[in-house]
């Protein structure tokens, strides 16, 4: 039988949840939108484990369609690249892009606070300190616990935006030969600060993500709107160094002199502010279908990432941007929509789920190498030369639209033709010298 869609219920106004009810709303559906949390534009959002996000292309496209990306440009700070500090306090600088080009520090909280009004705005009707405690799968209803009772909802479709840790999923879980996959990564995460200066400056560079890479682990710096910094130390769990390691505030002034000092002139009292916020994991979740029945998985309820490509909400949006085209395309007809969203999301998210795996080995250790940057400039200056023929694969991934998984399948060639270069001898001295257009008749006849 076929899907007659006039009542949706979204679970989780988080920032994906939030875009898709402006979506929906906007193309003239009864959108509820229910959160566990209570509205954070009177709460505040004071969690002490926030990664600052960078938003990029395919993030401003989504927001642009659906008119919101004026008012979230007063809140973005601008990254044009990486600045390296070393051990020795040496900083080296790596553009993202060419000139012009770059991604942009948000706050998740401000976002989602503008995300939330301009729901409401459009008459998206709002739950907060609702938590959905069970989602039938199979009659399409949910039920809530509120602070007062327990409600049940009847919808004619659900989404399932409530985070990588997912009610909804939970109930596909369940299921019969429902796939799900999970992985932890070694490492968890710590959030720093750096405040502003006595001036009420920016302590270091504002435009750009900072970075100390240390080989197997990393310390990052991302600006803020007031003038501080949000530092996340990514950090093994277990062994030498570790979070294990360091259990002292002692143990850790020490550790930060030695491996990041120059951060001690910026963050102040390392060792009181290291033990204020908690330490936090690092997973990533695959699972298949996103669709059962009238319930629909988005953003990291489906796919959960590890954010070291700063494209977690990107990729969130997008399946915002991809649903509403499809929608657009098959005249709202879901039967036709859901199996191509979930058929093209799934490559997608796949594809940026490994990029973001291996993006931390390019942080934490790869930028600290000369070859690396090297690569990265012959890689510019063909890009620069021939831009439709050859693009980085950073530049694909987040200044370009292109679907990420052929950004994946394109830049696996490029990096096959880049290592046989690499190894050519001398070629840290000579790369200006080499031949461009065969490296591009190389990567037509790849
Ligand atoms: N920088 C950071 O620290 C973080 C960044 N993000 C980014 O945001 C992107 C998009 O995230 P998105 O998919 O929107 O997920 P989010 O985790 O941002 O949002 C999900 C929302 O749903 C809420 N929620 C969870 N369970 C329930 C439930 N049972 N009932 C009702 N509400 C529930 C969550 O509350 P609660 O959070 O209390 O569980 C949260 O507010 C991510 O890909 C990532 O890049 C996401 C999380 C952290
Ligand atoms: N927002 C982040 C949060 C945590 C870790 C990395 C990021 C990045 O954005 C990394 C950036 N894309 C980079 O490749 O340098």
């Amino acid at each position: 039988m076929s899907r007659q869609v006039k009542h949706i219920g979204i679970l989780g106004a988080g920032l994906v949840g939030a875009l898709l009810s402006i979506y929906l709303r906007k193309r003239g559906y009864k959108v509820s939108m229910f959160e566990k949390r209570a509205d954070i534009r009177k709460a505040g959002n004071e969690s002490g484990r926030s990664i600052n996000l960078a938003l990029s292309r395919r993030g401003i496209k989504a927001l642009k369609e659906v008119g919101v990306f004026d008012e979230v440009s007063k809140i973005l700070l601008p990254m044009e690249g990486r600045m390296m500090h070393g051990v020795d306090g040496q900083l080296t600088f790596q553009p993202y892009g060419k000139e012009g080009q770059f991604i942009n520090s948000v706050s998740r909280g401000k976002l989602n606070e503008i995300l939330i009004s301009k729901a409401e705005e459009v008459g998206v009707e709002l739950n907060f300190e609702h938590t959905s405690k069970n989602v039938s799968l199979d009659n399409t209803h949910v039920e809530f616990a509120t602070p007062e009772k327990n409600i049940t909802h009847q919808f004619d479709l659900i989404f399932g935006s409530d985070g990588a840790f997912s009610q909804m999923r939970q109930a596909m879980v369940g299921t019969n030969r429902y796939n799900y996959e999970q992985y932890y990564i070694p490492h968890g995460y710590k959030e720093l600060t750096i405040p502003p200066t006595e001036s009420g400056d920016f302590a270091i560079a504002s435009n750009a993500l900072h970075i100390w890479p240390r080989g197997k682990y990393m310390l990052i710096a991302l600006p803020n709107l007031d003038k501080s910094f949000t530092c996340t130390l990514f950090f093994p769990f277990e062994g030498t160094p570790s979070f294990e390691s360091l259990q002292t505030p002692e143990q850790v002034s020490a550790f930060f002199s030695e491996t990041f000092p120059d951060s001690l002139e910026y963050i102040k009292n390392i060792g009181e502010e290291y033990f204020k916020n908690p330490t936090s994991s690092l997973v990533t979740i695959k699972c298949f279908p996103w669709v059962k029945n009238n319930c629909v998985l988005i953003g990291d309820a489906a796919h959960a990432i590890v954010p070291f490509y700063g494209q977690g909400m990107n990729a969130g949006f997008e399946d915002c941007f991809v649903l509403n085209k499809l929608l657009e395309e098959y005249s709202d007809d879901w039967d036709k929509a859901l199996p191509l969203y979930e058929e093209m999301r799934k490559v997608d998210a796949d594809a940026i789920s490994d990029l973001a795996l291996h993006n931390f080995v390019e942080m934490r250790d790869l930028v600290a190498d000369e070859k690396f940057l090297v690569q990265k400039k012959i890689e510019a200056m063909l890009h620069e030369k021939f831009p439709d023929q050859w693009i980085p694969l950073y530049s694909m991934v987040t200044f370009s639209d292109m679907r990420y998984s052929d950004a994946l399948k394109t830049g696996k060639k490029q990096q096959t033709i880049m290592d046989e270069i690499m190894s050519r001898p001398g070629i840290l001295e000579n790369w200006q010298q080499l031949d461009s257009h065969l490296i591009i008749d190389k990567l037509k006849a790849f």
